[in-house]
């Protein structure tokens, strides 16, 4: 198998990535320590494609603290737009594809009909702004990428909003959660198992596509699940978002229509409740 190289190696969709290929027993994965594979540093990126010659690379490097990057605006672009850049075009020099990843908060989320690949982007804020933008320049800088846009990313591994829910369940009797913002959670094991599936297949259907798993929920109702198959007695009291200020506003819905990908790539999606199930069983 030719290589396959990994960005963000340390992240969860990361740690993923190294998860699901020890599953299934894939080799060619080169998982390079941050401080090798800096995707703000170009020549250090290119001395590892030169090393490599990979026939894929997987951007999961990202900024990803969606309030603080309101602060931070410079560095959450720079890593989110000028990094995926970066590695945009040392995929069109050295003939790679790159797999990179997006965001439902590139969304405005105003409607209430899931979104598709054409629905246009208006980011609320400057997560969604920055990774709108890496968008943007990997589609310019190169004719062979998949960008798959995921949403409300949880694992076993790194930080997560459900590994915060059992955190702060343990601690509390109850917790107020924001049930006017419904979208689709993703267990990153399985967005891992399609980037896999998507290389395995080889296509060169190339483009931009949504994955997350199937339904809908409200972050209320993704909590109560959350306990309730943890076992946990902690009670979930639904509040509106206005009750539960934050710096970035998210979108209110943020629902993706896989259609595209599920057709296109042949790709079967589980309901959002059977992957926690497996994830919380994970975590044990
Ligand atoms: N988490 C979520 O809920 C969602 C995530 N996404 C997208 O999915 C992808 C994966 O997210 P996830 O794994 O959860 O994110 P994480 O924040 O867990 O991981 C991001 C990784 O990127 C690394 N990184 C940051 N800057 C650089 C850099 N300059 N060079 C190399 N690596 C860098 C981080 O390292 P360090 O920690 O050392 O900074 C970290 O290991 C991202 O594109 C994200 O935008 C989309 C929707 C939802
Ligand atoms: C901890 C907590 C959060 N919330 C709300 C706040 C927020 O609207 C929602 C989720 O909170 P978090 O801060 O964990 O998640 P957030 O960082 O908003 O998650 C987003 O991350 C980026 C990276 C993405 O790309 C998005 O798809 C999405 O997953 O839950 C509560 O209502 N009560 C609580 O006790």
């Amino acid at each position: 198998m030719q290589s396959i190289l990994v960005f963000g190696a340390s992240g969860q969709l990361g740690q993923c990535l190294a998860h699901v290929a020890k599953e299934r027993n894939l080799s060619g994965l080169v998982f390079p320590p941050e401080a090798q594979a800096n995707i703000l540093n170009p020549e250090g990126l290119r001395a590892l494609f030169a090393q490599h010659h990979p026939a894929y690379a997987i951007n999961c490097a990202a900024y990803t603290a969606v309030d603080k990057a309101e602060d931070e605006v410079e560095i959450a672009r720079r890593v989110n737009r000028d990094g995926a850049e970066n590695l945009a075009r040392l995929c069109a020099e050295f003939d790679a594809v790159l797999l990179q990843i997006s965001t439902d908060f590139v969304f405005a989320g105003t409607g209430n009909q899931p979104l598709t690949e054409t629905d246009p982007a208006e980011p609320l804020g400057v997560y969604g702004l920055t990774k709108l933008e890496g968008e943007q320049a990997v589609a310019a800088a190169t004719d062979k990428y998949f960008t798959l846009r995921t949403s409300w990313l949880y694992s076993q591994y790194a930080g997560n909003f459900v590994k915060t829910m059992l955190k702060l369940g343990a601690e509390r009797e109850e917790l107020r959660i924001i049930w006017d913002q419904v979208g689709t959670p993703c267990y990153a094991i399985d967005l891992a198992g399609a980037l896999l599936t998507i290389i395995e297949s080889q296509s060169t259907a190339y483009g931009l596509y949504h994955y997350s798993n199937e339904g809908l929920t409200s972050w209320y109702d993704f909590a109560t699940a959350i306990f309730e198959l943890a076992g946990l007695p902690t009670r979930t009291v639904p509040i509106r978002t206005a009750e539960y200020p934050t710096k970035a506003t998210r979108p209110a819905y943020s629902v993706m229509d896989k259609t595209k990908i599920k057709q296109t790539l042949g790709l079967t999606i589980p309901h959002w409740r059977a992957s926690l199930a497996v994830c919380i069983k994970a975590l044990g």
